[in-house]
């Protein structure tokens, strides 16, 4: 059942995002609520990883504007966007970890770049986090190189988590999981929304993560954001890339696995 969430934290409203002649993005809109978890789903090369690198202000658009927390995040001066960035964590595919720092170390970092605290509190800190997203306490010592690859995406939660944030933007989080892996990380996003009243925004594939997590999904097609809707909504778009990929059998192996409906 779909919840009453909050106001938009995130506005994007006419983006163009082009590379040469190849334009990814035109006239795309897309609001993210508080509180929810939205997945960002679409076919390969639609621009779902070049829209949250857009956001976060990775990769800048040609055209249209991105509003975090009421601040235009592409007009925005350094102070605000400070601000902005203090408020958002990002999880990259890989974890993106830097692999000469300790799992603590990784964590400390936007810390250490963002509050001013003294280190035996930011080390406190960390721990926490790192604790929050299930690792166990000897993680905190290993280098990324000594972690599994669900541990290694759950460091890079705990440091997308540091600052404790209002939202956090993943990119495929369980890619390269196993499905018990992938299941578990699921669990976690979902406990992390119901604890901290966390807003996620997810690019991914896993229909059964979708089925899991998702309280909307918005499905890139045709260079814009062709609809958005809880899971359950999906089945009722009249489109061929939705229709196959909410139809098809993986689709209904999922919805089953989760008991039906979102
Ligand atoms: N820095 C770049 N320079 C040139 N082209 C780029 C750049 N980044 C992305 N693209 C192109 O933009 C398009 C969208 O890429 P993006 O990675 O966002 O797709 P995606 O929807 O996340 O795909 P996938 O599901 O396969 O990961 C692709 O055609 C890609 O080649």
């Amino acid at each position: 059942m779909a919840k009453v969430m909050g106001e938009n934290i995130i506005e994007v409203r006419g983006l163009k995002n082009q590379f040469g002649r190849n334009v990814i993005h035109e006239d795309l809109d897309l609001d993210v609520k508080r509180g929810e978890v939205l997945g960002i789903v679409g076919g390969s090369g639609t621009g779902k990883s070049v829209l949250l690198r857009s956001i976060v202000g990775l990769q800048k658009p040609k055209e249209g504007s991105i509003k975090a927390f009421g601040i235009d995040v592409l007009k925005a001066d350094p102070k605000e966007m400070a601000e902005v960035e203090n408020r958002w964590g990002v999880m990259f595919q890989d974890g993106a970890l830097f692999s000469s720092l300790t799992v603590r170390e990784n964590v400390e970092a936007p810390m250490r770049a963002r509050l001013k605290l003294d280190a035996q509190t930011r080390s406190a800190l960390a721990d926490l986090r790192i604790a929050m997203v299930g690792l166990p306490p000897k993680a905190t010592t290993l280098y990324p190189s000594e972690l599994s690859g669900g541990m290694r995406k759950r460091a890079g939660l705990a440091r997308a988590l540091a600052l404790d944030p209002d939202i956090v933007f993943l990119d495929e989080p369980t890619a390269g999981l196993d499905p018990i892996g992938a299941s578990d990380f699921d669990t976690l996003i979902k406990s992390l929304q119901k604890a901290m009243g966390l807003t996620v925004f997810m690019v991914t594939h896993d229909l059964d993560t979708l089925h899991a997590t998702c309280d909307r999904v918005a499905v890139l097609a045709e260079k814009k954001v062709l609809v958005t809707g809880t899971m359950a909504e999906m089945l009722d778009v009249d489109h061929p890339w939705v229709r196959e990929y909410f139809h098809g059998p993986r689709a209904h192996a999922a919805m089953t696995a989760s008991g039906g409906e979102n």
